[in-house]
């Protein structure tokens, strides 16, 4: 095993951990701590249009900030994995949810068009581990570090949906524990702007 798959293989250990001693109080307190520090960098950044992802097996709980969100008019998209390690993303309705090939639920709605998370003002992305330079160590087929790479960067907008607006913010949200120094990094790996914890938004220079 390298470096990236043993830290994959500690932090998947410690979320089944977690889930299976916690109480159901604890979980909901959890719950709670992510929607509130989620809810508060959404409207710190003004954010109308925000792409998530549905929690599964011991990720950080994202479904009572989705409910907020489209409950204060803040869009939601939601990706669905296809078998070329790309995503494709849907705006997300109330109840429009369905499993996807590795068992997350998945939006049901039409596609958007290719490049829509360049018109998103914030991006929340799961992760195994953040370091505190920004870098993000995901899940280990390139999902997200090829969303991000397609997102490019502010010199250069990377697609015509881009064109004209700022790069979104990217923020990737995990358990406290798993902000580490630093994680282990390949050329192809894409940085975060920041991340979010069920303690605190973390804002990286
Ligand atoms: N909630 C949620 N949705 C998400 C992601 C996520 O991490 N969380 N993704 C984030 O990418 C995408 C799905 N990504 C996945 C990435 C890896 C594996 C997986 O089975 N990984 C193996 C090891 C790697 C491999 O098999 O090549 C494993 O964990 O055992 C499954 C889904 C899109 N949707
Ligand atoms: N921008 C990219 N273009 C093409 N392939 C990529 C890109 N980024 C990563 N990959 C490939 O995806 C695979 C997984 O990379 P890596 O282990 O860094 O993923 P990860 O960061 O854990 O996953 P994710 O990006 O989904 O969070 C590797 O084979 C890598 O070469």
């Amino acid at each position: 095993m390298d470096d990236k798959q043993l830290l994959r293989k500690r932090i998947r250990g410690a979320r089944a951990e977690r889930v299976a001693t916690r109480t159901a109080a604890e979980a909901r307190a959890h719950a709670a701590s992510f929607t509130e520090q989620l809810t508060r960098l959404t409207q710190g950044l003004g954010a109308q249009r925000v792409a998530c992802f549905v929690s599964h097996r011991g990720e950080p709980d994202t479904a009572d900030y989705i409910t907020w969100a489209l409950d204060h008019g803040v869009e939601i998209m939601l990706p669905r994995s296809l078998a070329d390690n790309t995503l494709e993303w849907a705006l997300h309705e109330r109840g429009a949810l369905a499993p996807g090939p590795f068992g997350i639920p998945e939006p049901t709605g039409p596609a958007l068009p290719s490049g829509a998370t360049a018109t998103a003002d914030l991006l929340l992305i799961p992760a195994a581990a953040v370091d505190e330079g920004g870098w993000r160590l995901g899940w280990g087929r390139g999902f997200y570090d090829r969303e991000l790479a397609a997102l490019g960067d502010t010199q250069a907008p990377a697609s015509d949906a881009q064109r004209g607006r700022p790069r979104p913010t990217v923020f990737a949200v995990v358990w406290e524990a798993e902000v580490v120094g630093a994680v282990p990094r390949e050329a192809h790996d894409a940085p975060v702007d920041g991340v979010v914890t069920e303690e605190r938004v973390r804002h990286f220079g």
